[in-house]
């Protein structure tokens, strides 16, 4: 897998293949049953403005369904002393020593033990910590040590799963320092040349160059490199699993995640959202999932005339179409699909839960004619998925053909998935992010706790604002006296 001089990805790539081995074979597949996911992380290293920086962003932007934080080494400089500050010309600001590997150390490994960290800030301009200033860091599925010697400490490489090296033209190096030095870091271009001849070049010939060989991809042209980019995305989203289901069940949908989206479930999820707010963007992720599962529907051709006499071939939509929705939950889903089909038929499924794993059927009023319609089947919560079998397993008893069938989630737990596909693999679910897994309560984790009761608000024994009886004046003022 030590590669020492390959041009492309597609090599190191090759190179892990054919050896039998993969990246980071140690890098342990999450445990669902209450287990945290343990995060991925990736180094990246590379000489001074070899694009390391750009790299990271572009990881970050692809990953936009995960949660990514980066780590940039530069905070972990020590800053200078006084006797040092005094002559910084001196200084070796590319020599391992000047950072405080340690404190990295300490850092990467409570965040990849799933805890928060401080992160210190360093100001470029005054040498110098800012002593008052912090960076809190949340641990995250993906963190991102950048730098040019996050290799040459065995310990930190250690705690890497994935190892780059961004292999960028010395010449392409200098040139962008001169010019982001000056313009950034407020020095002068004598200077910025002087040091690199003193310090910069020697140190990456002594320090960083020699860990290039612990690279597991070494990354020609920088973020200039899409393609190299992109397979190392795909590489930590397999890692990741999420992406795995998907391959394994082409029928799981998950719909496009946005920073926008990622967004509204921050919101849901947070404890601390109250029942209005939670409403409020639920619905709104709602409706982007009915939206998404309309799509899967079939559709006829259809030719109309637009306002200036032309032809616009377009398509018609499905009409032999109703929702199913599973009581309780599901029905936070009815307005979504009755607001993008207007009149739709909606017939409701109850399910009992008796204890945690057996569920019990005990009501259910369906459209007539179901089994000439496609369903849409709505449940906002895919947990063990044994809610998910018994609808089903109902509706294919009243003639729905499997493949008419497409199942709504808003989010969805692996284990649920591996058994509604595994027992229908005709149909298809949509949803809008799929889980770590469940707990030992089989609720789903991370999850946004009891759907039902934060939806329809009987989760808490709080004041009802909306249905609060009017207190007369009087009344009023004779409670408030003592
Ligand atoms: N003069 C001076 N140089 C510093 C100081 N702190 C760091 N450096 C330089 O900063 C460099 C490290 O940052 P780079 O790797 O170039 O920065 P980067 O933005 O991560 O680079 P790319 O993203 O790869 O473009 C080292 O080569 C140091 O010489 C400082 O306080 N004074
Ligand atoms: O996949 P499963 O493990 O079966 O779990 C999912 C079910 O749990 C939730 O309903 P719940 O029983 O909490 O009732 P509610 O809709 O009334 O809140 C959810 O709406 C699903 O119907
Ligand atoms: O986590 C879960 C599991 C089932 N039902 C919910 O509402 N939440």
């Amino acid at each position: 897998m030590v590669k020492s001089d390959p041009d492309t990805i597609m090599e190191a790539t090759a190179a892990a293949h054919f050896s039998g081995l993969h990246f980071d074979d140690e890098y342990p597949v999450p445990k669902y049953k209450g287990a945290d996911k343990v995060p991925f992380v990736i180094g990246v290293a590379g000489g001074t403005a070899s694009g390391k920086t750009t790299v990271c962003d572009m990881i970050i932007q692809q990953l936009h369904d995960h949660r990514v934080v980066l780590v940039n080494q530069d905070s972990f400089y020590r800053g200078l002393k006084p006797e040092e500050m005094a002559n910084v010309g001196e200084y070796n600001f590319d020599h391992p020593d000047a950072f405080d590997t340690e404190q990295l150390l300490e850092c990467l490994g409570s965040l990849k033990a799933n805890q928060p960290v401080q992160i210190p800030v360093y100001d470029f301009k005054k040498h110098q910590r800012c002593n008052d200033r912090y960076r809190k860091v949340n641990a995250s599925d993906v963190i991102i040590m950048e730098g040019i010697l996050v290799f040459h400490d065995a310990r930190v490489r250690e705690l890497m799963n994935m190892k780059i090296f961004v292999d960028t033209d010395a010449d392409v190096r200098l040139a962008r320092r001169i010019k982001r030095d000056t313009l950034e870091r407020g020095r002068d271009v004598n200077g910025v040349i002087e040091q690199y001849a003193k310090f910069v070049k020697p140190a990456f010939d002594d320090f960083i160059l020699p860990t290039k060989k612990y690279a597991d991809v070494i990354l020609p042209r920088g973020g200039d490199n899409h393609v190299a980019i992109d397979l190392i995305v795909q590489h930590i989203r397999m890692k990741l699993g999420q992406h795995d289901l998907r391959k394994i069940y082409p029928n799981v949908f998950v719909i496009q995640s946005t920073f926008q989206i990622r967004g509204m479930h921050t919101l849901i999820r947070d404890q601390e959202t109250t029942k209005h707010d939670f409403v409020f963007y639920a619905d709104r992720l709602i409706r982007l999932i009915v939206e998404h599962g309309l799509g899967h529907l079939p559709f006829t051709e259809k030719q109309v005339i637009t306002p200036t006499g032309s032809i616009y071939v377009g398509v018609d939509f499905c009409k032999q179409l109703c929702g199913v929705s599973i009581i309780r939950s599901g029905e936070s889903m009815e307005n979504a699909l009755r607001a993008c089909c207007k009149g739709i038929k909606i017939g409701k499924i109850l399910i009992h839960r008796e204890g945690d794993d057996g569920k019990q059927l005990i009501y259910e009023k369906l459209p007539i004619n179901i089994a000439d319609r496609h369903v849409l089947l709505m449940d906002p919560i895919l947990g063990t998925g044994n809610s998910a079998v018994q609808a089903i397993e109902l509706l294919i008893r009243k003639g729905v053909p499997e493949s008419h069938i497409i199942f709504l989630n808003l989010i969805s737990a692996p284990e649920g998935i591996h058994t509604v596909c595994k027992r229908f693999p005709l149909l298809k679910i949509v949803t809008s992010e799929i889980d770590a897994g469940l707990n030992d309560e089989f609720r789903v984790v991370p999850g946004m706790g009891e759907f039902g009761d934060r939806y329809f608000g009987t989760d808490d024994d709080g004041p009802d604002q909306m249905f609060k009886a009017p207190i007369e004046p009087k009344l009023q003022q004779s409670i408030h006296r003592p």
